[in-house]
């Protein structure tokens, strides 16, 4: 299993439990989305699987190398956009992923290459030589995607991408997310509070409480009724 594998995870802020036993896999090159409420845990899962927080119990494993046990070649693994931008709006777009390309040991022509690969993959390369701050704030997304992307991870990881973009903006980077598993073979984790950045043929876990309630093809769990009315009343929360 190379792709993103995730077992009974658990992990509490003292007696708050944010995730309880969830578990579910992501197969390599496949696109899931991980659909919450507010507060789900959806964060927390982040935090784990990027080694900001330590789980309690459970298990995880990134391109196919443990995250306990080979914690260095796990986080190699993976590219992550959180959900707080993290852009220094001072620096070029090109600039922004050569300094993080340095941060993983690759610098010179190479970072420059993978820099330029990696905003073109996003439709960036024409904006390279933009300061951050010039760019709107779906091209400001689109960029740490290209950053999240420049050490060549096989795990792609975005924690609510979207947030506070305009409706076209969000349709390009949901298009953008599905094409890099599509045509790329990342296997892509999209966390999302929004059911209508979900499709119909999408992988799709549903996160409650800190538990998946649901795992399966998007389509086969809602039949003819719309994905916001099952999620509402699974989760009691507004679509
Ligand atoms: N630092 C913290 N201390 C205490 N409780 C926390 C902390 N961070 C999160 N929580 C709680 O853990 C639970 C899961 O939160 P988390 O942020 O992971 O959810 P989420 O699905 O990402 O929600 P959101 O979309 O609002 O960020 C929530 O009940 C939240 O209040």
């Amino acid at each position: 299993m190379t792709g993103l594998c995730i077992e009974n995870l658990s992990y509490s802020y003292g007696r708050k439990q944010a995730l309880d036993s969830a578990g579910f896999d992501v197969a390599p090159g496949a696109f899931c989305a991980l659909l919450g409420p507010n507060g789900a845990g959806k964060s927390t899962l982040f935090a784990l699987l990027t080694r900001l927080l330590v789980a309690d119990g459970g298990r995880i494993g990134i391109g196919g190398f443990d995250l306990q046990a080979d914690r260095g070649r796990a986080l190699g693994q993976i590219g992550v956009v959180f959900q707080q931008p993290t852009l220094d709006l001072d620096l070029t777009v090109r600039r922004n992923l050569i300094y993080f390309a340095a941060l993983h040991g690759i610098g010179g022509r190479d970072a420059d290459r993978r820099a330029m690969a990696a905003l073109e993959r996003l439709g960036m390369a024409e904006r390279a030589g933009e300061r951050a701050r010039d760019l709107n704030g779906g091209h400001r997304r689109r960029t740490e995607i290209a950053r999240a992307l420049v050490h060549d991870p096989r795990v792609l990881l975005l924690d609510e991408p979207t947030v506070g973009l305009d409706a076209a903006s969000r349709a390009a980077i949901t298009e953008h997310a599905h094409a890099l598993a599509r045509d790329a073979g990342l296997t892509v984790l999209w966390a999302t509070h929004l059911t209508d950045e979900v499709r119909p043929d999408d992988r799709l876990v549903i996160l409650h409480k800190g538990q998946v309630l649901s795992d399966g093809i998007a389509s086969d769990l809602t039949g003819d009724r719309p994905l916001s009315e099952v999620f509402l009343g699974m989760t009691d929360a507004a679509p």
